[in-house]
């Protein structure tokens, strides 16, 4: 598999995992660099724990390049018409679809998800793009009553500036594509931080970018490991030239962007954690919630934000809920994705299964009872956990109180829909929450006393490009996608004409 890797990035060029190819594949202004001090860090794939290969690890020069790179590129950028930005991005978005099954292999290579999950991602990832160039076109401003004869009030809609994009490992596309589709669309070049874990999905589309005629600049791309992320970030935070950030990735990590940027006063967008409640109360479908609390929680097993954290399940439907997950979750197929059937692949490193492990241990202390997996899975060489239900848990463990990010299904009982809606509310994140029922009346009162910036009703899935996805309290502010996403990278001008001769 490395060696199709190498060749999608490199076209021909020396195959074999630790290719030399690999030690110069930064992107900065449209060309493949070197790190300017020689350093690398290894990239490797969670479903065997073998190298794939070596990225450049930049440092603080390499990262003044690139912004120097960047903020030339988007003053040429921004005058471009939006028609022909919209080109561009769809002439990105045709290349991104003609290489599909290439990055969906690669997102599985880096990332472990199974193949027909990164396909998913790639469709997903792309459709921002998409939906973006179109929306680009119809950036309007406002013409405004002016309250004076002689004036005449605009309010002009313009790009915010160079803007930074750092992104998780856990969707190493969309997590991009839906910043960067919004951030081109309005006017802004772009530098990507992808995750240590997963670098070379951006570094591929940064070369597809290439291809596509998006000139050089305008999308630049530093690779870091996290032993040099301190110091990138903080030079990006340092900078003038820096206008926004848009981070996802954990709520420690936002907060220290939020106080970082205070300096230089940037822009920020921030998706951060989430600890979501799953409820199923006693007038729900409970079929279609045990197929929602699979997909929801076991797809990219379970390192999703949106990933269900918390079952709760009302008592007279309770047993059949557990019995009829129970059995689904022992069905979960786990393996390399890359293998056929596969429904889970591999956690994305030794920490985070440490973190799995360590929940799942508080919470057996503490009286819960694991009725399936809740170990790790050790026939296989990678970082495997078994796909796991949990019950007599509650909402004071480790497991509900923290997002543990791992293929857990830890499952609250419940009498009462207000004592659900206290439980839901009972934590500092506000992403999302779901919850299944029939009952018109409890649907539009739980809703609304959800405290979350999205909510599913009856629905695990609910991500796709037309919806604004974006949280509430510690789960940060600013939307992405749909048509309120492109606003984050957008400035008001309020322009005045005065004195006018009427
Ligand atoms: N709300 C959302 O839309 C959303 C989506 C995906 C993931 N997430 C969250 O992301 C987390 C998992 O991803 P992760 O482990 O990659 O998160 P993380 O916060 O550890 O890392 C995210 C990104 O920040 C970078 N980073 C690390 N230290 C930094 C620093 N000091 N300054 C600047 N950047 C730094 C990382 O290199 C990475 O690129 C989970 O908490 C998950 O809920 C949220
Ligand atoms: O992990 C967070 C993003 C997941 C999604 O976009 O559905």
């Amino acid at each position: 598999m490395a060696t199709k890797l190498v060749n999608f990035l490199g076209k021909g060029v020396p195959q074999g995992a630790r290719s030399p190819f690999f030690k110069n594949r930064g992107w900065i202004n449209g060309q493949w660099v070197e790190a300017k001090e020689k350093r690398y860090f290894p990239v490797t794939n969670p479903a065997n724990t073998e190298l794939i290969t070596e990225v450049p690890d930049m440092q603080r020069e390499d990262v003044l390049e690139a912004i120097e790179s960047s903020y030339a590129a988007q003053k040429l950028w921004r005058r471009q018409t939006a028609k022909s930005r919209a080109l561009l991005l769809r002439q990105w978005y045709e290349l991104m679809n003609k290489h599909k099954s290439e990055i969906a292999k690669m997102i599985t290579i880096e990332q472990g998800k199974p193949y027909t999950e990164s396909l998913n991602e790639v469709n997903y990832g792309m459709s921002f793009i998409d939906w973006f160039s179109e929306e680009g076109k119809r950036l309007y401003g406002d013409v405004l009553p002016s309250p004076q004869e002689n004036k005449r009030m605009f309010l002009m809609k313009e790009p915010v500036g160079v803007a930074a994009l750092i992104t998780p490992w856990n969707f190493p596309l969309a997590m991009i594509t839906r910043k960067a589709g919004a951030a081109l669309a309005a006017g802004c070049s772009i530098i990507i931080k992808p995750s240590e874990e997963t670098p070379l999905t951006a570094l591929a589309i940064a070369q597809l970018s290439h291809e596509a005629g998006i000139p050089p600049g305008v999308i630049n791309v530093l690779t870091c490991s996290r032993d040099s992320v301190h110091e990138v970030s903080d030079v990006l935070l340092d900078d003038e030239r820096i206008s926004k950030i848009s981070f996802t990735g954990s709520t420690a990590i936002g907060k220290r962007l939020i106080a970082g940027s205070a300096n230089t006063v940037k822009k920020l967008s921030l998706e951060l954690g989430g600890n979501a409640p799953f409820i199923v109360f006693d007038t729900a479908d409970v079929d279609v919630a045990v197929k929602g609390a699979i997909a929801g929680k076991f797809r990219n097993a379970g390192q999703t934000c949106v990933s269900p954290n918390r079952l709760l399940v009302q008592s007279k439907i309770y047993n059949e809920f557990v019995d009829k997950l129970t059995q689904a979750v022992s069905n979960l197929k786990v393996g390399d994705g890359l293998n056929d059937g596969i429904d889970q692949g591999p956690l994305i490193n030794a920490g985070a299964i440490d973190k799995v492990e360590r929940h799942v241990n508080d919470a057996v202390d503490q009286g819960g009872e694991v009725l399936v997996g809740g170990t790790r899975m050790t026939s296989l060489p990678g970082t495997f956990y078994n796909p796991s239900v949990l019950i007599n848990v509650n909402n004071e463990m480790l497991i509900t109180r923290e997002e543990t990010f791992g293929p857990i299904a830890p499952i609250i009982k419940f009498d009462t829909e207000d004592e659900a809606v206290s439980i839901a509310n009972n934590t500092q994140f506000g992403l999302i929450g779901y919850f299944y029922s029939r009952d018109i009346d409890q649907i539009w009162r739980v809703s609304d006393a959800l405290e979350t910036g999205m909510v599913g009703i009856n629905e695990a899935l609910l991500s796709n490009e037309v919806g604004a996805f974006g949280g509430k309290k510690q789960s940060g502010f600013g939307r992405e996608g749909s048509k309120y996403g492109i606003n984050e990278y957008i400035n008001i001008k309020y322009v005045c004409m005065g004195n006018l001769k009427t």
